[in-house]
């Protein structure tokens, strides 16, 4: 057993396929570096947990508590360790769709594992992260846990193998947080509850997400920003239709596009959290970000689709 045992992982943003991926169908994602999670675990007299975090990360919800304290005891019990105690720090914004809770399950059981220096395969590590995301998501298609335990962008469908995806683009992503809470929990079980109501509904909403996914990976491939912009309006369009938006998504989603975005929609579970943005230029990212932060967003990221491939 080593002194100090850590493991680190970073947010993710899913780019096209949100809740439709819950469905069987593709979604495309990626590890968003500009925010990261690191656990540090070391031996202590009783199990105890400290974290820190910037500008909202990681806040101790009864929620994102209640899946860090059963994966950690699971560990414990699995990998027969002595009482540990566990500091968590965070840069990633949580219950905004950018993976927190998948990822502070990544970050904790590679900390674990260090911990007792046992190897850590893949397939074991999304093993632990999908028992703590039933905990915190209800019925988790596995996209987050893939998308913040790995480093390359990826073309992802539920119980397939995981598909690396080369993401590059001449192109801006700008990530932007509405500062209202996101509800993936909820969002997930009401698109659950109108396909048990409405099943031919959400089959065909669905499948169209499923197809605009395909076509936004056609699209990047041949390096065609405008298309891919079309292509995720139209993705918000039907994750309005699923009633997984809100009044603010809608608002800045559309004025975004009125100052020259190709494209807008929300990322991750919606009903709050964040959306993205893609614009040709960095200069028009910029323009766009100063415009939603003066109409009341909270926080934002930029990315540029074009380095992805060095990331
Ligand atoms: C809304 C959802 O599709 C993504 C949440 O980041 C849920 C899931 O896939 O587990």
């Amino acid at each position: 057993m080593k002194e100090v045992g850590t493991g680190e992982a970073t947010g993710k943003i899913i780019l096209m396929g949100e809740h439709a991926v819950v469905y069987q169908k593709p979604a495309i994602a990626f590890p968003f570096k500009g925010t990261t999670i690191t656990a540090m675990i070391t031996q202590a007299n009783e199990n105890t947990l400290t974290s820190s975090y910037h500008t909202g990360a990681l806040k101790q919800t009864s929620e994102n508590l209640a899946n860090i304290t059963q994966l950690t005891q699971k560990l414990q019990q699995d990998l027969n360790t002595p009482p540990f105690h566990l500091t968590i720090q965070s840069t990633i914004p949580s219950e905004r769709g950018m993976g927190s809770s998948a990822a502070v399950a990544v970050a904790i059981t590679r900390a674990f594992f260090d911990w007792q220096v046992l190897p850590l395969s893949e397939e074991t590590l999304l093993r632990y992260v999908n028992f703590s995301e039933q905990i915190a998501h209800g019925n988790p298609s596995g996209i987050d846990a893939a998308a913040t335990s790995g480093s390359q962008p990826i073309y992802y469908q539920k119980n397939q193998a995981i598909m690396p995806f080369p993401l590059h683009l001449d192109a801006f992503l700008l990530v932007a947080d509405t500062g209202i809470k996101g509800q993936t929990r909820a969002a997930v079980r009401s698109v659950a509850e109108l396909a048990t109501l409405q099943p031919e509904l959400v089959e065909s909403i669905t499948a169209h997400l499923g197809l605009l996914t395909n076509q936004a990976k056609q699209a990047i491939m041949h390096n065609e920003a405008e298309t891919l912009g079309d292509l995720m309006d139209q993705a918000q369009s039907d994750l309005e239709k699923l009633g997984v938006s809100n009044d603010e998504l809608n608002r800045y989603t559309r004025l975004a596009k009125e100052h020259g975005a190709l494209g807008a929609k929300l990322t991750g579970g919606g009903r709050g959290g964040c959306f993205i943005v893609l614009t040709k230029t960095k200069e028009q990212a910029e323009t766009i970000c100063h415009i939603l932060e003066q109409a009341g967003v909270k926080g934002t990221w930029l990315q540029g689709l074009g380095a992805y491939q060095h990331a």
